[in-house]
């Protein structure tokens, strides 16, 4: 398999230990390279600085460097790194796009870093990667064994939810995600459940409306399709043992509803993946955790998950032919299934 591209998020979180102690979990496995500044990584990690991707092997871990001029100061996120770090995540894109990678896994970035010193103009990687990749609408979605979850709006205010949560933006959502599911997962016939966005799924309209006005004329339509929907369900009993057993993603109305169940049942072991685009990303579901940083006690395991996630999707994708859906692909095939 062509290497798994890993770019080194905020330097001064605890990215590049994460990354190091997964390469020393997969390194027999699994092809990667890393992309960043070297002196970044921890003391002692073997380092093999290369050029291309070729002759990856895995006594040392291989590193596309970038110099970031200064060291990391664990904690203190430093903005003269910013644009390596942005420029790392490019990177990682150009080399899956151009069949050199087969995927990307991204490690944690800082967004005000990013902000203060590169100006950034996203949120998030999922929404620079649909950028890079040209695409107009991305899915965010964590997994972990036993839950998906996809949170329909993503980095945005709660006030600003009700009127984001489109018609549009949820069938894109449900679309791409049932692609996916098919073709990067392996699922033949996914079985999605809907979330309200209000309590109790509005209570027939006592508690909030969005369930009448916007979700359930979506979930119709694509139920007349051929997909398999059920909602929208009453958020706070969706994600029990017993009702997580019944689907195979729980499509989430905003980003907490979808993130504190995952993060609850698995936050050692959740990955989150970027769904839509026209390559494969991972990441784990952390963040920076500078309180921690240069400790030496971070958790590698969810980036080993996202590494392994990675690797699924990858072969999944190539068993189904080796192209990626964009999102009209995502919903014709879609369609053409139901
Ligand atoms: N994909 C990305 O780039 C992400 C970036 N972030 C960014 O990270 C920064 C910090 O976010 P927080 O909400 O504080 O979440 P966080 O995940 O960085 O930390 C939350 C708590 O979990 C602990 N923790 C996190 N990962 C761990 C690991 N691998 N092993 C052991 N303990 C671990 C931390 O020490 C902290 O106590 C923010 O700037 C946020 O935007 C957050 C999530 C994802
Ligand atoms: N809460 C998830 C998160 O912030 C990750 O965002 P992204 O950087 O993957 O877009």
């Amino acid at each position: 398999m062509k290497p798994i591209a890993i770019s080194c998020g905020e330097p001064a979180g605890i990215g590049p230990e994460v990354a190091a102690k997964a390469w020393a979990a997969l390194r027999h496995d699994l092809p990667m390279v890393w992309i960043g500044d070297p002196a970044h990584l921890p003391a002692g990690t073997p380092v093999r600085v290369v050029d291309d991707l070729n002759g990856i092997t895995p006594d040392a871990m291989a590193v596309l460097a970038r110099n970031f001029g200064s060291p990391a100061i664990a904690g203190q996120p430093n903005p003269a790194h910013a644009q390596g770090v942005i420029d790392a995540i490019a990177t990682g894109v150009d080399l899956v796009r151009s069949g050199q990678a087969s995927a990307i896994c991204t490690a944690p970035i800082h967004k005000a870093a990013l902000i203060a010193g590169a100006g950034f103009a996203y949120p998030g990687h999922t929404e620079y990667l649909a950028a890079l990749a040209g695409v107009d609408r991305v899915v965010m979605m964590l997994a972990c064994e036993g839950l998906r979850v996809v949170p329909a709006t993503i980095h945005i205010s709660l006030e600003k939810v009700p009127e984001t949560l489109t018609a549009t933006l949820l069938t894109d959502t449900i679309l791409i995600t049932h692609a996916a599911l098919r073709r990067q997962f392996g699922i033949a016939a996914p079985r999605i459940a809907v979330a309200g966005l209000n309590p109790h799924a509005g209570e027939d309209g006592k508690m909030g409306d969005e369930e009448i006005t916007t979700i359930t004329p979506v979930l119709d339509a694509l139920r007349a399709e051929g997909l398999d929907i059920s909602g929208p369900h009453s958020a706070d009993t969706m994600f029990h043992a017993a009702a997580r057993a019944r689907y195979d993603v729980a499509i989430c109305m905003y980003h907490d509803q979808a993130l504190i169940p995952i993060k609850t049942i698995d936050f050692a072991g959740g990955v989150n993946i970027t769904l839509g685009l026209p390559l494969i990303r991972t990441s784990p579901d952390h963040g920076t955790a500078f309180d921690i940083a240069g400790l030496g006690v971070a958790d590698p395991a969810s980036m080993i998950a996202a590494l392994r996630q990675a690797e699924r999707m990858a072969k999944n994708v190539d068993a189904s032919g080796g192209d990626h859906p964009d999102l009209p692909q995502a919903i014709h095939g879609a369609r053409k299934m139901a």
